[in-house]
């Protein structure tokens, strides 16, 4: 506090206690002037001392100055406030600022400052928006989309209950739009929306309608730099507008990775300080066409069979997850096939490292510099072509790529719990035929601290590419059916007719790409 130099200091009064209010460029502080007073000549430890409490100007919300007639702090009953001129509670400004609650949870907390003379009440307020309006990361325009049937359908309430009034408190201009259809947001977002106008897009919703939003974002930045969505050799263009997560689906895995919460106040108030977060993005093709991106989980087996399931259940909400769960694990299927993934060297840490990502990571700060080095020697692809595949073929109950952690309430350590937000690696978890009782082991730990890596038929690799074929596709007699022109239940039966001398069975399963299923089972991911 001493160091920075003062830009205002005055005795102001807090519930009629008369305090030592302080502001410098980086800290709003308050000290009790009757505490202080007694425990001068006594040093005082400890974070916050005795009577005395202070807020980084850069979770400052809002200052306002306080009308006559305003909810009271402490009781929540409307009071007006006292008119004599002798009394010092005459004039008034509110600060606006996040407290910290719960783990990672925030909250809109307020303190309201009097003063007898208006002209310093009012210096005040101006010194403090003046240090509000220095912080330029902090958004002033936003695009936000609702979805209204994601999760418990609940999605504008939220919005409008809980986040409208923060951002119109910290003076936020917004246009909202309340889906309409699936993909309305994509669309909107790829083609039709001025995005000269946000300094971001909110995304209130789940997993799903977080996926069609960076798919818009993503798909836009691409078409407007002439990059090739369909090659799988481009490098793609980062975007340019961040998205702020309101929590209102049904998993809500990206909000929880990324904020640590899925509550929707704590995601507003990120949003409101300029809070940013990078996130990888790996792409999903089937040969030489893109199919989707995918920022969380990209999963076979187990995962895409609980989605396939739940999708006939989307009326029951969050709880369908818990049916098709509980369904698809009694089914116990297995599928066979090959994945091939090139590992990710330097750096980078280990899937079992014990590791948490947070925002200023080391691991991820370090990979995107090296990348910047390998981007300015242009030697990305020489490097790339000396890289030896790893080629693996089994049975398998499950393969997932956690390209973030995918910690949520189901799971708050999430599917790999070292998994980095931004260090351009996913986390490709080989789950093998097992038991049933085996494999409620593995999933059990999810769900609690021990070590879900940690059985002969589970392994993890930190990766930066990855194949997938299914079985079928392996035999001798390879016949591309799709370029045939052959479709639906015609492709399926000849597959069974061509392949019924090799033995192998057909069966497969769906990819759940963040929660939308992919159309092709054979994919390319980088
Ligand atoms: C029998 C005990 C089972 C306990 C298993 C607990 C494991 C939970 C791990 C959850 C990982 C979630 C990864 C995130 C996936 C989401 O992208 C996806 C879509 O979310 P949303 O759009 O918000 O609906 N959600 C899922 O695929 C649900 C998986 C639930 C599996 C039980
Ligand atoms: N207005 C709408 N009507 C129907 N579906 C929609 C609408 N808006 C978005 N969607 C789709 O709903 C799906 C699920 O959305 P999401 O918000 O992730 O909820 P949940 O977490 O419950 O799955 C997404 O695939 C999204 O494309
Ligand atoms: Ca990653």
């Amino acid at each position: 506090m001493e160091k920075q130099s003062r830009l205002l200091c005055s005795e102001l009064c807090v519930q009629r206690r008369l305090y030592e209010v302080t502001l410098n460029c980086a800290i709003l502080a308050w000290k009790d002037i009757q505490i202080a007073k007694k425990h001068t000549g006594r040093a005082i430890y400890g974070a916050v001392k005795a009577g005395s409490s202070c807020v980084p100007v850069c979770e400052i919300i809002a200052v306002q100055e306080k009308d006559d007639d305003t909810p009271c702090k402490n009781t929540g009953k409307w009071q007006k406030v006292p008119q004599s001129p002798a009394d010092p509670c005459q004039h008034a400004f509110t600060v606006f600022y996040v407290e910290r609650t719960r783990q990672h949870c925030w909250w809109c907390s307020n303190v309201t400052f009097h003063c007898s003379d208006h002209s310093l009440c009012l210096l005040w307020v101006q010194t403090i928006r003046e240090q509000l309006a220095l912080l330029t990361n902090r958004p002033k325009s936003l695009l936000v989309y609702i979805n209204p049937y994601g999760g418990k359908q609940r999605g504008k309430q939220i919005y409008d209950h809980k986040v409208a009034p923060i951002f119109s408190r910290a003076s936020i201009s917004t246009d909202v739009i309340v889906t309409e259809r699936a993909n309305h947001a994509r669309d909107h977002l790829k083609t039709e929306a001025d995005l000269k106008k946000y300094d971001g897009v909110v995304c209130v919703g789940g997993d799903g309608m977080f996926s069609e939003i960076m798919h818009g974002l993503v798909s836009r930045t691409q078409q407007e730099a002439g990059v090739d969505e369909n090659s799988m050799e481009e490098t793609l263009m980062p975007c340019g507008l961040r998205i702020g997560i309101i929590p209102a689906g049904s998993t809500d895995c990206i909000c929880y990775a990324t904020v640590g919460s899925n509550d929707p106040v704590t995601s507003a108030l990120h949003i409101i300080v300029g809070d940013s977060q990078a996130m990888d993005i790996c792409s999903v093709h089937n040969e030489d066409r893109f199919l989707r991106y995918s920022v969380s989980l990209l999963g076979y087996g187990f995962y895409g069979d609980v989605l396939t399931d739940s999708e006939r259940k989307r009326w029951m909400g969050p709880a369908r997850y818990d049916i098709s769960g509980v369904k698809t694990f009694l089914s116990h299927r297995y599928y066979e096939g090959t994945v091939s993934f090139l590992p990710a060297e330097g750096n980078l840490g280990s899937p079992r490292d014990k590791m948490q990502c947070r925002t200023g990571c080391s691991v991820c700060r370090q990979s995107s510099s090296d990348k910047l080095v390998s981007k300015n020697e242009d030697s990305v692809s020489d490097a790339e072509c000396q890289d030896t595949w790893t080629v693996i073929r089994g049975k398998f109950l499950a393969i997932n790529a956690a390209s973030m952690s995918c910690a949520c309430p189901r799971s708050p350590k999430g599917l790999s719990p070292s998994a980095h937000l931004a260090d351009g690696t996913t986390d490709l978890i080989l789950v093998r035929k097992c038991s049933r009782l085996d494999f409620l082991r593995h999933l059990l730990r999810h769900t609690n601290k021990d070590d879900q890596f940690d059985h002969s038929f589970v392994e993890v690799y930190r990766v930066k590419q990855f194949r997938f074929s299914p079985r079928y596709q392996e035999c001798d007699s390879e016949v591309d059916l799709r370029e045939s022109g052959v479709t639906g239940k015609r492709f399926l039966s000849q597959i069974c007719r061509e392949h019924r001398a090799c033995g192998c069975m057909p069966s497969q399963s769906n990819w759940n790409c963040d929660g939308e299923i992919l159309p092709h089972t054979a994919i390319q991911v980088r």
